[in-house]
């Protein structure tokens, strides 16, 4: 049986009068996917994740969440995403578990026992009364993807969602991913450019470079040609991306 289409990016383009961002970017995620947005800084993946969530007008090119235009019917295009663009906001004086019943609020079936599985999924449960200015950068960005997952969303839009963690950050939000993935069959949608993290993560694998997707495909396709993905990613690059 065919996937549905969770996203769609119709030749997205953007660029700033310093002749930077992402031009004519064309991708179809399925749903299912952990899909990995692997470039180096500055290579135009907070550009397309913005345009994506209707964070910024696109110059031209059109994004779609499961058929669903972002710019045209930003609503009911975004009833079914839950992201975290940039930083994991949360109100610092309010505890976790009250700062999940501000975000609580903007939907009416969120109530107490999904504030606390939420919590219990992120591993945020034992912190529940604890005020957020406490936590590490890693407990921060658990919060916000307990914040994000509040509604049950069917795509999770991450925004480099490792930056900052040390190792056991990294493993448990690797895990929480793959968790979601396989017991709520979240889509994800995550930016990176670290390449080990998203070959250990992703299913599928888009390489940005320059403000250009210079290739896309599954991660075991590119494991079997390829020794790990950092060869492919310097291949992919060497061969489209230098401009
Ligand atoms: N508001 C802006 N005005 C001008 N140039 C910008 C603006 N925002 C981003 N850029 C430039 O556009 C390019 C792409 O930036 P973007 O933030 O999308 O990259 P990124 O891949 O997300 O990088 P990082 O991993 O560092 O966040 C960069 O060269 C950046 O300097």
């Amino acid at each position: 049986m065919r996937k549905a289409k969770a996203i769609e990016m119709i030749g997205l383009t953007k660029m700033y009068p310093n002749g930077r961002g992402m031009r004519d970017l064309h991708l179809s995620i399925d749903e299912g996917d952990i899909f990995g947005f692997l470039g180096p800084n500055g290579s135009g993946k907070t550009t397309a994740m913005k345009m994506m969530t209707g964070l910024m007008k696109p110059d031209s090119g059109e994004a779609k969440i499961f058929g669903t235009s972002v710019q045209t019917d930003y609503v009911q295009a975004m009833k079914h995403v839950g992201c975290i663009i940039e930083t994991a906001e949360s109100y610092p004086y309010l505890t976790a578990n009250e700062n999940l019943k501000v975000f609580a609020r903007f939907y009416s079936h969120v109530d107490q026992r999904r504030i606390d599985e939420c919590l219990e999924i992120t591993g945020m449960l034992k912190y529940k009364n604890e005020k957020s200015r406490k936590f590490s950068l890693g407990m921060k960005q658990r919060l916000g993807v307990a914040a994000a997952i509040l509604s049950n969303p069917k795509v999770l839009i991450l925004d480099e969602p490792l930056n900052g963690l040390d190792v056991e950050g990294m493993l448990d939000m690797r895990r929480l991913i793959k968790r979601l993935s396989e017991e709520e069959g979240t889509t994800f949608f995550i930016s990176s450019h670290l390449i080990h993290d998203v070959e250990l993560t992703c299913t599928r694998i888009g390489v940005v470079y320059g403000g250009k997707l210079v290739n896309e495909d599954y991660t075991k396709n590119i494991l079997s040609d390829y020794a790990s993905l950092e060869h492919y990613f310097v291949s992919e690059v060497e061969r489209h991306g230098r401009v």
